[in-house]
């Protein structure tokens, strides 16, 4: 069976760069999911024209605006970059440029010309799911997502918490702790 391999790393967006190229429905997308995760993202968007939806969406999480088109300047600084335009000879020049400045980059919709993909994402509190069908169903991702929204309890951060203090009160080794933490939490995967 075919078997997704890419590797699932949660970004610390607040020290980070982010580049949107683009400001259509298609940013505005890709930019509202970005904020509902991470809205302490640093996003600078980069278009010559930003729909009011998308400028809404912007003005939300506090990012930057430049209404000019792509350009590799643009750049600088930056460690991730989505290009969303609807000119299909932009989007493979940010991502040639990108790629030669050893830069992250996602051309949305596009999957042959991205190194990540974005995914469905759910967060509870600390507690965060994230969900790739390795690119061949986005729907599927979507209707995931809504699912582990369904099924996990809000008050999950509430048990986060309570084991993280917890922890605390162990004495012990490492190994000690964590025959401990495992022996406590164990029928949370055995609940028959
Ligand atoms: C490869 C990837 C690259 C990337 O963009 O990062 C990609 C690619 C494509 N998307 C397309 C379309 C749609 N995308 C969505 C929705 C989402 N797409 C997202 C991610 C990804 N989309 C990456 C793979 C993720 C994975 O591995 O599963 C999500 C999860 C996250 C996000 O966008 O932030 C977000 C759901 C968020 C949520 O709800 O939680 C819907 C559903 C809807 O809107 O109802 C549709 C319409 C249905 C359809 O057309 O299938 C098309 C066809 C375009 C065309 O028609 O040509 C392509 C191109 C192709 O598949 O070839
Ligand atoms: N809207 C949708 O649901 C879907 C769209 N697509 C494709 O995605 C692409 C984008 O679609 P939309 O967002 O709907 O288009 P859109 O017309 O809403 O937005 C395109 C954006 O690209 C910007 N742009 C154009 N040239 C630029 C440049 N040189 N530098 C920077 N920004 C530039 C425009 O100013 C505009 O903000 C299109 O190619 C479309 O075919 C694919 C699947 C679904």
């Amino acid at each position: 069976m075919e078997r997704n391999n890419l590797y699932p790393i949660f970004l610390k967006t607040v020290q980070l760069e982010v580049l949107l190229v683009g400001g259509g429905y298609v940013a505005e997308e890709k930019l509202r999911f970005l904020a509902k995760s991470s809205p302490d993202a640093s996003v600078t968007i980069v278009t010559p024209m930003i729909r009011k939806s998308t400028l809404e969406v912007a003005k939300r999480i506090g990012a930057k605006v430049k209404l000019k088109k792509y350009r590799r300047k643009y750049l600088k600084g930056k460690q991730l970059v989505i290009a969303t335009t609807d000119v299909p000879a932009v989007n493979e020049t940010v991502y040639r440029d990108c790629r030669k400045k050893h830069k992250l980059v996602n051309v949305a919709d596009n999957p042959p010309l991205c190194d990540f993909y974005m995914g469905g994402i759910v967060t509870k509190g600390n507690v965060k799911v994230a969900i790739s069908t390795n690119g061949k169903s986005p729907t599927t991702a979507k209707r995931l997502r809504q699912f582990f929204e369904e099924v996990i309890p809000d008050d999950i951060n509430k048990m986060v918490l309570n084991l993280n203090s917890y922890r605390k009160t162990i004495k012990g080794d490492f190994e000690q702790k964590v025959d401990k933490m495992n022996e406590i939490t164990e029928n949370l995967v055995n609940s028959n």
